[in-house]
């Protein structure tokens, strides 16, 4: 066994407690041994957290990661003027090796911002899952199916694309990466291919994941056509068990707040998309109060313009009370709490608690620094005060990903040049 630990921080316990503790983990088994007291003695290394807190890593529960090539692309459009206008073009002309060189950015990205583990929703999902082993981190990946504006046997073939990618990817990366099946939105993928796909999705034993209620113009056609709720339409057709999540779920209504609690699905907020897009906002505080599990998650770069879980959770909290009318609606420990085991509880994975026996998922952010002086309240300064550069060390699954703001698994000025080089080709085709 080899040993590892994170000594002479404070550290952020499940109960959202402080205490000044040492953490001890076992490198080989990726897994939390010990939060206590002088733990650094007996260690094989040691990663030095003075003047810092040790959190959870953070769990990024929604995420489209190559779309790190599109940010500053099409910016200050609603949701479907964004996709059809923008998007959807410039997304015609990816290729495995553009989908590479945006994920490992965006995998950059993540790791600099102290994010351990994410779900995400995108094409070329084998390259994504190769990318993602490598650079260290977890998720939970799948392909993104549609059927609107494809004719029936493009449809299908999208849809077997999705449980087959499903299949070949789970487990990967030493069991790091696992899967789900990602019908992309209960509009842009029709009944008839989610009646016969989802259950073919549970024989594979992979949670669903899709977009659902995120704008008012998705919820209005299919209660017009099915004279039900997205919600209650998603239930019959077997999308509502609690393996799954959505992604969004701003216009829901009480009943369908009732469906998800009842169901156990999970619901990842992502504020700052939906501030981005006009998309509404998320009635947070109802579901936390209705019992839903909810976590926090970035969506795609190009809505968002960034992937810092850190400016989520304050976004989310802001968001929160505003939607609530009510101040002390969605509070500092609530986001906290969704930026870590709300995420990944909602997502199906078993980080975001640091305590014996968990994942030895964690970040160390660096408190000695002007805007997060005083030190009153560190749970307040997570979620309204701290910032992605303020990450100092990264690990994940006990190995090192980044140590004293280095990243370790990736040479960040390769992918910087490279993801550019691939940005702009890609840009100048789909103008083409
Ligand atoms: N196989 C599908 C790919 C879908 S991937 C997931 C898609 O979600 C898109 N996306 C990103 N953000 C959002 C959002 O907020 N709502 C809906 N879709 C989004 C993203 O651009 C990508 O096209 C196809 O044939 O088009
Ligand atoms: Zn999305």
């Amino acid at each position: 066994m080899t040993t590892l630990a994170i000594t002479g921080g404070r550290v952020l316990r499940p109960d959202l407690s402080v205490t000044t503790a040492d953490v001890l983990l076992d490198g080989d088994a990726g897994e939390v041994l010990e939060v206590g007291p002088d733990l650094g003695g007996a260690a094989d290394e040691t990663l030095n957290a003075d003047g810092s807190l040790v959190t959870p890593g953070f769990v990024n529960g929604h995420c489209h990661v190559a779309m790190t090539l599109l940010r500053g692309y099409a910016d200050d459009k609603p949701l479907d003027a964004w996709l059809q206008e923008d998007i959807w073009p410039a997304e015609a002309e990816l290729t495995a090796e553009t989908v590479r060189a945006g994920t490992e950015l965006g995998v950059l990205e993540m790791i600099k911002s102290g994010v351990t583990a994410f779900a995400d929703m995108y094409f070329f999902v084998p390259t994504i899952a190769e990318t993602v082993a490598d650079a260290g981190l977890r998720a939970r990946l799948g392909h993104g199916v549609i059927s609107v504006g494809k004719d029936d046997e493009a449809a299908r073939e999208d849809a077997r694309e999705g449980l087959a990618v499903a299949e070949e990817i789970d487990g990967l990366g030493d069991g790091r990466i696992s899967s789900a099946f990602m019908p992309h939105s209960l509009t842009t993928v029709d009944g008839e291919y989610l009646s016969e796909f989802v259950p073919q999705a549970r024989d594979l034993d992979v949670p669903i994941h899709y977009h659902a209620n995120e704008t008012a113009d998705e919820v209005a056609p299919i209660v017009d056509e099915h004279g039900e709720r997205p919600l209650e339409y998603a239930a019959e057709r077997g999308m509502l068990e609690s393996e799954d999540f959505i992604a969004h779920g701003v216009h829901v209504d009480d009943r369908e707040i009732e469906l998800l609690a009842e169901a156990g699905t999970g619901v990842i907020h992502c504020p700052a998309s939906n501030m981005k897009l006009a998309s509404g906002m998320a009635p947070v505080q109802r579901l936390r109060e209705a019992g839903v599990t909810v976590g926090l998650g970035t969506d795609g770069a190009a809505s968002n313009n960034d992937l810092s879980m850190l400016d989520e959770a304050r976004d989310a909290a802001m968001l929160g009370k505003l939607a609530a009318d009510d101040a002390s609606a969605v509070p500092a420990e609530a986001v906290v709490e969704m930026a870590t085991h709300g995420s990944a509880d909602a997502v199906g994975l078993e980080s975001g608690r640091l305590e014996a026996g968990a994942p030895a998922d964690l970040a160390v952010i660096d408190l000695e620094t002007p805007h997060l002086t005083p030190r009153h309240d560190l749970v307040s300064h997570l979620a309204y005060a701290a910032a992605a550069a303020d990450v100092r060390h990264t690990v994940c699954d006990g190995r090192v990903l980044m140590r004293d703001r280095e990243v370790q698994t990736l040479d960040e000025a390769t992918v910087r040049d490279r993801a550019s080089e691939a940005a702009e080709s890609l840009v100048a085709r789909a103008g083409e």
